[in-house]
């Protein structure tokens, strides 16, 4: 049976609740259990703290994981980030209050408050930087500054309002781009995470494509087909009217007005977008 950690709590927990329930997946009816075991489909999830879910992959203890970038990186365990999730996406950075710090050099000999303190000081030793203390936190580290505890702060910024609120800017480069990911322990693939990998897979081409039909005369299929190549190749049917083919393909949902404009003006009528609800490639 797959052994499977997924986060219990925070940002992470209910979008990979929702990504592996469409994946086919039982889901646990209460936020406190603990284990689920879903015999039907051979794996087990463990409901854990995003944080700790890199340290029970890199320690082998389960088979895979969901957690955040930047928290697999900030845990210096090694595991290995199987695939992008798509979820949770934020960037991580330095700020602090404009008039006092505005760049990275200027940390030296400062007091840096953040959760993820690895990554800053591997950041900082990179660079030769030297801060007076880099401040471990659980979370609201923005407020740190104001209270006095720390003058400048690395954190995850998403849209940015925590920070603007806190009057702080960031400044410097991002010191990392994280999302949800996928992790699986360093070595051979445990039994059965192919199958949990290409449901995942099957979720995300799911959620980024559509399924478009349309109708355009034959003469005019091959330019109607450049504009939709499909991932492989369009299936193009006969239409019991002569001199009209049916064509069916999928498109990018991010583009598919776009598409549907483009292939209108060639001549194609009846186009029809439909959800794609799952896949297997
Ligand atoms: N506002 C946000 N937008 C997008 N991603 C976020 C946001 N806040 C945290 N994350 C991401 O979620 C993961 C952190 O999850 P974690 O549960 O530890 O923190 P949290 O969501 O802040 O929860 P809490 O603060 O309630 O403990 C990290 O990968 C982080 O980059
Ligand atoms: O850029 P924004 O869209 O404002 O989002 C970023 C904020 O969201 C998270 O905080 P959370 O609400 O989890 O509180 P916490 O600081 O206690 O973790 C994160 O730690 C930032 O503080
Ligand atoms: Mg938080």
């Amino acid at each position: 049976m797959l052994r499977i950690a997924v986060p219990n709590k925070g940002s992470l927990s209910e979008p990979a609740a929702q990504m592996l329930a469409e994946a086919g997946y039982r889901q646990r009816r209460d936020g406190r259990e603990l284990v689920l075991v879903d015999a039907e489909n051979d794996v087990e999830f463990f409901f854990l703290r995003p944080r700790d879910i890199a340290v029970y992959v890199g320690h082998g203890t389960v088979d895979a994981g969901i957690t955040g970038r930047d928290l697999l990186v900030d845990s210096g365990v090694e595991a290995i980030e199987h695939r992008a999730l798509g979820f949770a996406r934020s960037r991580f950075h330095f700020a602090a209050p404009p008039a006092s710090i505005s760049r990275v050099e200027d940390l030296a000999g400062t007091r840096i408050a953040t959760s993820y303190k690895v990554l800053v000081e591997k950041y900082l030793a990179e660079r030769g930087i030297e801060a007076a203390e880099v401040i471990r936190l659980d979370g609201a580290i923005e407020s740190t500054v104001q209270l006095g505890v720390a003058d400048a702060v690395a954190d995850v910024v998403e849209t940015g309002s925590t920070l603007r609120a806190a009057g702080l800017s960031v400044f410097g480069d991002v010191l990392l781009t994280s999302e949800a990911v996928l992790i699986r322990p360093v070595g051979e693939i445990r039994p059965g995470f192919d199958v949990l990998d290409r449901r995942i897979q099957g979720v995300l081409t799911a959620r980024e494509y559509v399924l478009m039909d349309y109708n355009i005369p034959l003469e005019r299929v091959a330019r109607a087909v450049d504009v939709t190549p499909g991932l492989e190749s369009p299936t193009v049917s006969p239409l019991r009217e002569s001199g009209w083919a049916a064509v069916r393909v999928m498109v990018r949902r991010s583009a598919s007005h776009r598409i549907m404009d483009e292939l209108y003006e060639i001549g194609a009528r009846g186009i029809l977008v439909t959800k794609i609800h799952a896949t297997r490639l």
